[in-house]
C-alpha cells in the first residue's frame, strides 16, 4: 500500500494495512508481553505464521511463574496467538479453547490453550492464546507417510474430543492440522535464531505523518522456517510418530448456539448443506453442524493422504458438479437449486463414482498398500455422504475396517 506506508508490503507477511483501529497488536521481534497483573511474561522469539485474525508468535517464557494449571505439562518455549481487536471483542475462540481443555491429564490430538491474557494498543483490546507450539502437517507430511494410518486416526479422536465437548470446529483443512513440537525447550534463544535463519523484514514508515507510531510495528517480518530449525537443532522429530494436534478454532461455534452462526469455512472443505445455501441462497440460512466436520475431515485427510485437492476452488457451476460425481449423484431438490445443470446430475450414478474413486485410489497407492487404500477410500466415501443424516460419527468411523490391525501399517 504505497499510499499509506513508504515501502511495498512482502509476500508471506500480514498485511500492513491490518494495522489501524480493530486490527492487529503491533509486535517486534525481541518485545516482552505481559500480563496486567504479573508483568513481563514471554519474550517473542520469531513470527510462526498470520491469518485473517490474528499474527502468531514463537515465545519463551522468562517469568518463573508456572502456567497455571497447564494441561499437557508446561511448555516455556510456547506460540502465542496474538487477536486482532475486532475479533478479540466478537469472537468465540478462548471460551471454545477453555472448554476444550483436557483436565484429566489426557493428551487430545486437539490444541490445548495453556493460558490467555489480554494486552491493549492503540488499535484496541486484543486477547492472546498461549498454545503449544507445532509445525503445519502439510508442511512436514512427506516425513511421516509411514504414519499415514496412525495420523487418520489421530484426526478422527481429535474431532472426537472437540464433538464430544459440544463444539463445531467449523474450518477444518490441511493447515489446520499441526505436530507437536517436542524439545524447544531444550534449545536457546541462540540455537533457535541461528538455525532458524534471519528473517526478512521491511520497514513499516507511514506516508501520514500523524499516524500513531504505537499502532504499527516498526517492520513487518517473515515466518520462522520451522522446518529447517527442525531439521538442524531436532532431527529426531522426523523419525518419532507425530503427534497431531487440530489447530484453529477460530470460526468454531458451540453445538448448542443459537442463532447459529455464519460458516466461514472455503469452499473447497465445505459441506454440501454449506455449498447450497451459498450458491443456491437456499433461504433460512444454513445449519452447519458436527456432520458438516465430517465432510471437511474427509477432504482434509483425502489432500493430506494424497497430495492432491478432492474439490479445487470451483464455480458456482462446477462445484455442485463434483459433488454430485464423487457421491455417485445429487439429491433430487438440486435440480430447483442448480436448474442450468440439473441435466448433468442424472450422467451421475454408483457406478460412475465408483470408476472416479478407483482412479483416486491408484494416486492413492502409491503411499499405502492396496488394501489400505481399499479401506481408506472406503471410509472417505461414508464421510462424503451429501445427505448429512447419512454421515458417521467419529466413534463410529474409528470402527472402520481401515483400522483394523491385520492390515499392514506402513509402505507396501
Ligand atoms: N500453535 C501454533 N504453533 C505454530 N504455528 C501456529 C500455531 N497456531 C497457528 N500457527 C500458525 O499461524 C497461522 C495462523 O494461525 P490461525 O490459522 O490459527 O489464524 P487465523 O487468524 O484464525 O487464520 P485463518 O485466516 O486461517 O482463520 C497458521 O497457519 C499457522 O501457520
Amino acid at each position: 500500500m504505497t499510499d499509506v506506508w513508504a515501502f511495498e508490503n512482502i509476500e508471506n507477511t500480514e498485511r500492513d494495512l491490518h494495522y489501524g483501529p480493530g486490527g492487529f497488536f503491533p509486535i517486534k521481534l525481541g518485545d516482552s508481553l505481559c500480563l496486567p497483573e504479573s508483568g513481563p511474561r514471554y519474550r517473542v522469539l520469531a513470527k510462526l505464521g498470520y491469518g485473517s485474525y490474528s499474527t502468531v508468535w514463537l515465545a519463551r517464557r522468562i517469568s518463573d511463574l508456572a502456567v497455571q494449571s497447564p494441561p499437557t505439562g508446561s511448555f516455556a518455549t510456547v506460540a502465542i496467538k496474538s487477536l486482532r481487536a475486532s475479533q478479540s471483542a466478537t469472537g468465540r475462540e478462548v471460551a471454545l479453547l477453555q472448554r476444550l481443555r483436557a483436565s484429566d491429564g489426557s493428551d487430545p490430538a486437539t490444541i490445548q490453550l495453556l493460558e490467555s491474557f489480554t494486552v491493549e494498543s492503540p488499535n484496541g483490546v486484543h486477547q492472546m492464546l498461549v498454545m503449544e507450539p507445532v509445525v503445519p502437517l502439510p508442511l512436514v507430511m512427506g516425513y511421516f507417510r509411514p504414519y499415514t494410518k496412525n495420523i487418520v486416526r489421530q484426526l478422527l479422536e481429535g474431532l472426537q474430543f472437540i464433538h464430544g465437548h459440544g463444539i463445531v470446529h467449523g474450518d477444518l483443512y490441511p493447515s489446520n492440522v499441526g505436530v507437536a513440537i517436542g524439545g524447544l525447550d531444550g534449545l536457546s534463544e541462540q540455537d533457535i535464531w541461528s538455525q532458524g535463519g534471519p528473517p526478512t523484514i521491511v520497514p513499516l514508515v507511514p506516508t501520514d505523518r500523524t499516524r500513531d507510531p504505537a499502532s504499527y510495528p516498526p517492520y513487518l517480518t517473515t515466518s520462522l522456517d520451522m522446518v529447517e530449525l527442525l531439521k538442524d537443532a531436532l532431527p529426531s522429530f522426523f523419525r518419532c510418530q507425530p503427534g497431531i494436534r487440530i489447530l484453529d478454532l477460530g470460526c468454531g461455534r458451540f453445538a448448542d448456539e443459537i442463532p447459529v452462526p455464519k460458516s466461514h469455512i472455503n469452499d473447497r472443505f465445505a459441506a454440501p448443506e454449506v455449498i447450497v445455501s451459498r450458491f443456491a441462497k437456499q433461504p433460512g440460512g444454513v445449519l452447519w453442524d458436527w456432520r458438516s466436520d465430517i465432510w471437511s475431515l474427509a477432504c482434509t485427510i483425502y489432500e493430506i493422504v494424497s497430495e492432491r485437492t478432492l474439490f479445487t476452488t470451483l464455480s458456482k457451476m462446477e462445484l455442485p458438479l463434483k459433488i454430485s460425481a464423487v457421491c455417485g449423484g445429487a439429491p433430487p431438490e438440486w435440480a430447483s437449486y442448480f436448474p442450468n445443470i440439473a441435466e448433468k446430475f442424472r450422467e451421475h450414478d454408483s457406478k460412475s463414482a465408483d470408476a472416479l474413486w478407483a482412479e483416486k485410489a491408484a494416486e492413492m497407492q502409491i503411499q499405502q498398500s492396496v488394501e489400505d487404500t481399499r479401506r481408506l477410500v472406503s471410509l472417505l466415501r461414508c464421510m462424503l455422504r451429501i445427505e448429512p443424516d447419512e454421515r458417521p460419527s467419529t466413534a463410529e468411523l474409528l470402527r472402520n475396517t481401515y483400522f483394523d490391525e491385520n492390515v499392514s501399517f506402513s509402505h507396501p
